[in-house]
């Protein structure tokens, strides 16, 4: 969308979005506050042991003052307890603001993905959004509290400490001078390098975390193609791309630790020489030495702190505008619109043009035009690919048509308020999705208030009360990936009795493809039968069984409808629908 602005002017999204990034901690300030204040108590602390060390040298070493090595002593103690207190209270501050920000980032982001139109997620793979909510956020998590505390916290070290030095040798502090700002300006640099590697290295292995989930959730293709060794070359190869780029990245950070510790102690043993001339020649003491050298330490480690700080900031500019692009993304189908005082059911599809947005080479309906009317039950037969399930989608405002209009009693889709509208369809599809909770709750999915007798009475009403029961924990029975592993026939009779307590205008039946076993068919059919009385109902058909009791058959191939009428009527043209009854719809 908006990528070639950010392209054309690298530098503003980021300012941008570290602005952002601020305002996302402000919630927390008083944490915030409290936590640099002990940071403040902390860093001043740290300032003032190296001058307690250099009037120890100076002046209890020198007098050899028993009393005053004594007092000096229990100053440094006293001054450590402090910071060590400090310390502990910044870091509990400043981490549960972090962890706060966090948990408000992610429920808002989620909030905003599940907003999303279904095309959003047509185009991209779950895995991308899961890692956008869990480590995207997570970089962000020090970034806004935590990094801005610590900079803060280096910042005073390195100024405090500068002056400090001035305080203590200003000629000693113009050599030191010439040397810190060198070694930092390489780490900067080193930051960047290693940072494009990072990226890669991350890329890497969110390929090598692809290949696997793709293959641990399939596992029973890889397994009955036996294909376990060619997946597992695959996965070893993405690794193997990871490993070598982190090989890379831990090369390049060897040798600049390397470079940097040559760089730093050669700096010290500069200072050291010269303080050793001026100490000969009498211009300082030897406890002014001492406490310059520690300084010099602290400030080279503020200055080298704050670089890859800065490289923590640009990690986290680069997730936060990830996760900024999806919060800020207005989905193509929004929230609000007309609710209607009372539905009757009249179901009309007007000249409807349309094509996935992900496909949009394909125009799967070419101005189709069909009516239900209220409490009609009408069949969607064709071959495979010919849109069926695309008019359940555009009926439950899915995804939007390019052309023409679908209304109910009139009003277009679009002029009303989805989610009312789809609280008004009930949908049971091929595949039943069931949640990882009891029963009972997955029953209840459309209707969180139902009481228990509700949700009994609709089991009963779909035939699955008989064998809820014989679960051991009967309704709270725990189902989904943990719990227990329910059969075709058995999920579609939970996604029966969940319509039945939803008790729509409009039903929606997606018929299983796989046929079941006779008694299930049965049972299933006879729950569907009473689900359907008087509701409008479309049924995407696979099998003869449903279709010769529909009020209305249509038959859609290349777009359109090309036959409409009863079985029987149908049955009496030499047309597809015979064709396709002879071949019992499903080898289609
Ligand atoms: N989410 C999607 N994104 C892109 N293209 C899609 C999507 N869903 C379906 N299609 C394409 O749209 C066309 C119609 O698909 P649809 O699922 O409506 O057919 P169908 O008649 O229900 O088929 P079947 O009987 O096999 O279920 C097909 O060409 C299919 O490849």
């Amino acid at each position: 969308m908006s990528s070639p602005e950010k392209s054309a002017t690298p530098q503003l999204p980021t300012r941008v979005t570290l602005r952002r990034l601020l305002t996302l901690a402000r919630p927390e300030l008083p944490f915030i506050i409290a936590g640099t204040v002990f940071l403040l108590v902390s860093s001043v602390s740290t300032l003032v042991y190296p001058r307690a060390i250099g009037n120890l040298v100076d002046e209890a070493l020198s007098t050899r003052s028993q009393e005053m090595l004594d007092g000096l002593a229990l100053t440094m103690l006293a001054v450590f307890v402090v910071q060590g207190v400090a310390m502990a209270l910044r870091a509990y501050y400043f981490n549960t603001a972090g962890e706060r920000v966090v948990a408000r980032l992610r429920k808002s982001l989620f909030g905003a993905l599940l907003s999303q139109e279904v095309a959003f997620f047509d185009a991209r793979r779950t895995g991308e959004l899961t890692s956008r909510l869990a480590s995207d956020t997570t970089v962000l998590q020090n970034t806004v509290t935590a990094n801005i505390s610590m900079a803060l916290r280096y910042g005073v070290q390195a100024l405090g400490g500068v002056a400090l030095l001035f305080y203590t040798s200003a000629r000693l502090t113009g050599v030191m001078l010439a040397i810190i700002p060198a070694v930092t300006m390489g780490a900067v640099f080193y930051g960047r390098r290693v940072r494009v590697i990072s990226r890669q290295v991350q890329d890497a292995l969110a390929d090598s975390t692809n290949v696997a989930e793709e293959d641990l959730s399939g596992i029973r293709t890889v397994r009955s193609f036996a294909a376990e060794r060619n997946e597992l070359e695959r996965y070893g190869a993405a690794v193997d791309r990871s490993f070598s780029l982190a090989r890379e990245r831990t090369r390049q950070s060897a040798i600049f630790m390397g470079a940097v510790s040559i760089a730093g102690y050669g700096g010290i043993a500069v200072v050291l020489w010269y303080g050793g001339r001026l100490v000969v020649q009498g211009q300082l003491s030897v406890g002014a030495l001492t406490s310059f050298l520690i300084y010099t330490m602290l400030v080279a480690f503020s200055f080298s702190a704050m670089a890859e700080l800065w490289a923590d900031f640009m990690r986290a500019s680069g997730a936060a505008d990830r996760v900024f692009e999806l919060m800020d993304r207005e989905p193509a189908i929004a929230s609000g619109g007309a609710q209607l005082p009372e539905v009757r059911g009249h179901v009309e599809f007007r000249d409807v043009r349309f094509a996935y947005p992900t496909r949009s080479d394909i125009t799967v309906l070419q101005g189709l035009n069909l009516e239900l009317r209220p409490g009609e039950v009408v069949a969607v037969v064709g071959p495979s690919g010919a849109g069926k399930s695309t008019l359940a989608s555009l009926l439950s405002r899915f995804y939007d048509p390019q052309g023409g209009a679908v209304l109910l009693d009139g009003h277009p889709l679009t002029s009303l308020d989805p989610e009312w509208l789809r609280r008004n369809i009930g949908m049971v599809a091929q595949e039943p999705q069931l949640f990882s909770c009891s029963i009972a709750d997955n029953i209840r999915y459309g209707r969180p208030d139902a009481t228990d007798a509700q949700v009994e009475e609709a089991a009963r009403a779909a035939n699955a009360h008989a064998y809820i029961q014989r679960f051991p924990e009967g309704y709270g029975t725990q189902v989904g990936e943990r719990g227990v592993q329910l059969s075709g026939g058995q999920k579609q009779r939970v996604a029966i009795a969940r319509a039945v307590l939803k008790d729509p205008r409009l039903l929606i039946l997606d018929e299983a493809t796989s046929a079941l076993d006779a008694e299930s068919e049965h049972l299933v059919k006879d729950a569907l039968e009473r689900l359907m009385k008087g509701r409008t109902t479309l049924i995407i058909a696979h099998r003869l069984s449903t279709v010769a009791n529909a009020d209305r058959v249509l038959v859609l191939e290349g777009g359109h409808v090309i036959q409409s009428g009863t079985h029987s009527a149908l049955m009496g043209q030499d047309g597809l629908y015979r064709r396709l009854v002879e071949r019992q719809f499903v080898a289609a």
